[in-house]
Parts: structure tokens; sequence; C-alpha cells
């Protein structure tokens, strides 16, 4: 700074634009340790809820109430939502009226509308009734997959080729889920390297993006850290979502810890920098084949967090509320969302 004049080093002067602009304060020490991390500028988030959310609900919801949810979510700005699942209506009777669901929805410009196919005929169900883009579900566990889908993860696999081969030929995108990724509700811990094992398997097989779930929400952002570790050797982290559930309330960190692009004091190799996270309105939600699990972590409470980085998700937060509003009122119950529930006791504390 020799030959710098006097007036611009003071402009330069950290301390002094701090003692000059006292707000900034505020501003520079949060920035520094949000930036402690790197985190992606954008995050896509992957709305769950009419189906992740609603499958566990013991009552059956009025198929008009499922289609509204999916209209309100398409107007929140969210560009993917979710819709059902062509699963067996015996095995998850809340879902047995996917293809009215589906013909019913306005899709929205721009908003993808994945839906779950177990199998061939789940597929060509789902096609039928106008799907554009469609979800494989498999699972690190090979008994949660048994119980789940009534086949061994090998026997899974061979479903799933024959699946995505056909939505290639028809350019279809899939998408492949992972369930028990940080533990299963029967066997328990679930080792990163079988993880690794079946992303590696979907992707391989043209699955364009693989959501990792820590189905029972059992995972801790060192578990979490661990398992990305292992699956980002076999699959790049631009084509990994996570899928959180809350049981345990680790949801946010665990999200956090998946997004984070290096770690600033370590000079250790690997970096997070997962850019998908999936969620449910008002943090509806659960498995029907995982006891004991509670609902997914709540878009509400992730679109806060991410808004409150600073991290774009185009999603517009009021909008989702509202979605979790009327879908709360429909099942009779209060929202899982703390960020819902906290609403309007604060003034605007962003920037
Ligand atoms: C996969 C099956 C269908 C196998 O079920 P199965 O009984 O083994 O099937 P099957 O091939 O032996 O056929 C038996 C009957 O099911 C029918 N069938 C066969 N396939 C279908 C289909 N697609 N849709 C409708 N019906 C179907 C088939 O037509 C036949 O009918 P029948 O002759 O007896 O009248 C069954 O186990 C099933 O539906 N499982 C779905 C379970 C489920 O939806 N679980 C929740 C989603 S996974 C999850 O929540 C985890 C996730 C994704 O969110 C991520 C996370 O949180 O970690």
């Amino acid at each position: 700074m020799g030959n710098v004049p006097t007036t611009v080093k003071h402009c330069l002067s950290y301390e002094q634009l701090i003692q000059d602009y006292p707000w900034l304060r505020r501003w520079l020490l949060e920035e520094k340790t949000i930036t402690g991390h790197e985190y992606p500028k954008f995050v896509k988030v992957v709305e769950v809820g009419p189906r992740d959310g609603l499958q566990n609900e013991k009552e059956i919801v009025p198929t008009g109430v499922k289609i509204q949810l999916i209209d309100m979510l398409s107007g929140t700005g969210l560009s993917v939502i979710e819709a059902t699942s062509f699963v067996s209506s015996k095995w998850v009777p809340q879902m047995a009226d996917h293809t009215d669901v589906l013909r019913g929805i306005q899709r929205a410009p721009h908003v993808q509308y994945p839906v779950l196919t177990p199998n061939m005929q789940g597929f060509q169900d789902a096609v039928a009734a106008g799907a554009t883009e469609v979800a494989v579900f498999g699972s690190a566990s090979e008994t949660f997959s048994k119980k789940n889908i009534n086949c061994s993860i090998d026997e899974s696999m061979l479903r799933f080729e024959d699946v995505i081969n056909t939505a290639k030929e028809r350019q279809i995108p899939v998408r492949g889920y992972v369930s028990c990724a940080l533990g299963c509700p029967h066997e328990g811990y679930i080792e990163p390297s079988k993880v690794a094992e079946v992303a590696k398997k979907l992707y391989e097989m043209g699955c364009y993006e693989i959501s990792l779930g820590d189905t029972i929400g059992v995972g801790t952002p060192g578990s979490m850290f661990k398992m990305l570790q292992t699956v980002m050797k076999e699959v790049p982290a631009d084509a990994l979502a996570v899928h959180c559930h809350d049981t345990y309330g680790q949801a946010l960190p665990n999200i956090l810890t998946a997004l984070q692009k290096q770690y600033a004091e370590d000079p250790w190799p690997y970096t997070m920098g997962v850019c998908v996270v999936d969620s449910a309105v008002a943090g509806l939600g659960g498995c029907p084949y995982a006891p004991g699990s509670s609902g997914n972590v709540s878009t509400e409470d992730v679109l806060y967090m991410l808004h409150g980085m600073g991290i774009e998700t185009g999603a517009n937060l009021a909008k989702v509320i509202e979605a979790g509003d009327f879908i709360c009122n429909a099942l009779c119950r209060k929202t899982n969302s703390k960020v819902a529930r906290a609403r309007g006791r604060h003034c605007d504390v962003f920037p």
C-alpha cells in the first residue's frame, strides 16, 4: 500500500469501514462466518409433499385436495413437484388416485411433476396418465427393499433397468432414490459403501439425479459427510440430491453439510457442493414401510435457511407457507414447519 494516497488507504481500511458504517460490521462478520464454507449460489428444491408427504396419511385425502395442493405449489416458483406414485393401491392406498391427480393438475410451464414408478407396470400407467418424468426408488438396505417394494436390491435393479431403458427410448427423464442412506429401520447402520454401490448403479443405468434418502431421519452432519464422501467417489456432486427426514431434528444441519463446497481450514480434497434438496411443505410425511420415522424436512424451513444465507431457490416462501396452511387445514393438523409456526412474530430480519 506504499504509494496509495492516504484518503484511499482510509477507505480501504477494514477497521475504518466498520467505524464509518456500523451496519457493515454485522454484514461483514456474518458474511465471514457464512463463507468459512462456500455454498452453491442456487439450490433446486424438490417438493415431495404431495407424494412423500401424503402417502403415509391414514385417512384418504380427497383427490381434489391433492390437486389443489399441487396447483398452489405450482404458483410458488418451485420447479419440481413430485405429484404422486404409481404403486400398488394394496400397498399404499393413499396413492390409488394417482391417475386422477396427474390428469387433474394444472401444469405450470417450467415445473416438472415427477411420479414414482417401482416397475414397468407403474411406468406404463404413469405414462398413460401423462407423466413426463418418473422416479425409481431403490434402497441401500436389503431388508427395507424387501419390505418396501417386495424384492431384493438386485431384483429391484433389474426392474429399474427396464423402466430406465424404456424411459430413455421415450426421452422421459428418470430420477433415482436410494433409501436408508444413513440408516435403516430394520438393519440399523448402513455402510456408506453400500449406498455408493446402489447410487452408482442407478446413475450408470441412466438416472439423471440420485436422491440420497435419510428415510428415518437418523443421520447427523458427521454421518452425512462420511456417506457423501464415499458416494461422491462414484457419482458427481452435481448429480446428487439429499432427502432428509427430521425425526431427530438433524435435517437442516445435514442439508447444510451436503451443500458446503469446501472446508476452508482443512486441505481435505473432498468437496460436498450438493445443490438439490428434497423437502415437503409443512414437513408432512413419512414412509409407510419405515415405522417410527417422522416427516420430511419442511420446505418452509429449508427456504428460510437458504434465503437467509443469500442462496437463491426461485421459490416464494410466503406462497409456500400459504400452501402449507391449506394442506394443514385440510388434514386438521398443525404444521411441522417451525418457520410457518413462527411467522408474524418477528419483523423481516434479512438485509
Ligand atoms: C412394487 C410393488 C408394486 C410390488 O408389489 P408385488 O405385490 O410384489 O407385485 P407383483 O408384481 O407380485 O404383483 C402383484 C399385484 O400387484 C400389482 N402391481 C404390480 N405393480 C404395480 C404397480 N406399479 N401399480 C399397481 N399395481 C401393481 C399386479 O398387477 C398384481 O395385481 P393382482 O394381479 O394381484 O391384482 C409394491 O411393493 C409396491 O407398490 N410398493 C410401493 C411401496 C411404496 O410406495 N413405498 C413408499 C415409497 S418409498 C419411500 O417412501 C422412500 C423415499 C422414495 O421417499 C425416499 C426416502 O424417504 O428415503
